[in-house]
């Protein structure tokens, strides 16, 4: 679809018999490049699907629309009222502690009480009247979760949420999600240039690419899920050959910076 074609633009709230998030012919483009182009979506109600591609693909501009930070596009987008959204940088604001940082925002100004229980839930309530710049990476990660959560969310959006960790804390975050998934059944969509990650955690894994779904595999195996099932081999072969990458001992490389303060 040309990038200046005008075209039906809704983002509606799902019904409760509806599936969590329905899209039909997005397009988004920037100064007149179009990178979403024509794009179909379903995620089911409780599901959890990953989406990889390129860099540049266009899955951050997907995962914005879905969240309500960009409608600048055609086609018609429908998602569930409650959701919730985390990037890889966990945007905690400086100047509240966390446990303020956790509720920000929410109707009838809680107390701490609330935030600790989500706080409990990413394992670390014990922070809850600290300030940001005192944790780790993995624990500001943690507080974001926790400030997604207690939204509590019919759609969890994350976007590389695991992506500027190092690599234990990452193994442990990944696990946490999945947890959290399997407690909360939220649809969750996780943008990821992992494609391990997107097998060990996901329903179901798509790849962007030209501006849509280009491909997409169901990962029908029981959880927790390990990286030598044979099966698992098999569908990360398939994946990385999607994706144009060697199936090398080492997958898809993950960049792995120093931990964020
Ligand atoms: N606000 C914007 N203004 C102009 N161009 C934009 C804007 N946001 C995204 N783009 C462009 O849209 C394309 C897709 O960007 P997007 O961030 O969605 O890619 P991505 O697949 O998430 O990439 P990565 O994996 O590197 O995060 C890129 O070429 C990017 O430069």
């Amino acid at each position: 679809m040309n990038a200046t074609t005008t075209t039906t633009t809704t983002t509606t709230p799902a019904t409760t018999a509806a599936p969590g998030v329905d899209v039909r012919g997005l397009t988004r483009a920037f100064d007149g490049r179009t990178v979403i182009d024509g794009l179909d979506l379903t995620i089911e109600r409780g599901e959890f699907v990953a989406l990889l591609g390129h860099s540049g693909c266009g899955k951050s501009t997907l995962l914005r629309v879905l969240a309500g930070l960009d409608d600048e596009i055609g086609g018609r987008v429908t998602v569930p009222a409650r959701r919730s959204v985390a990037f890889q940088s966990p945007r905690l604001m400086p100047w509240l502690r966390v446990w303020r940082n956790v509720v920000l925002g929410l109707p009838g100004r809680p107390g701490p009480e609330l935030a600790t229980r989500y706080l409990a839930e990413v394992g670390i309530e014990g922070h809850a009247g600290a300030w940001p710049k005192t944790l780790s990476g993995g624990e500001a990660q943690r507080v974001s979760l926790a400030r997604a959560l207690v939204r509590e969310p019919e759609l969890l959006l994350l976007d590389e949420p695991f992506g500027a960790l190092d690599a234990l804390t990452r193994g442990r975050a990944q696990r946490l999600v999945g947890e959290l998934w399997q407690r909360h059944r939220c649809a969750i969509l996780l943008v990821t240039h992992d494609v391990e990650e997107a097998l060990l955690l996901a329903d179901r894994v798509l790849v962007m690419d030209g501006g849509s779904i280009a491909h997409e595999i169901t990962v029908d195996l029981p959880r927790p899920r390990g990286v030598g099932s044979p099966e698992l081999v098999r569908l990360r072969g398939r994946l990385l050959t999607w994706l144009g990458v060697s199936d090398e001992p080492s997958p898809v490389p993950v960049p792995v910076p120093a931990p964020e303060k």
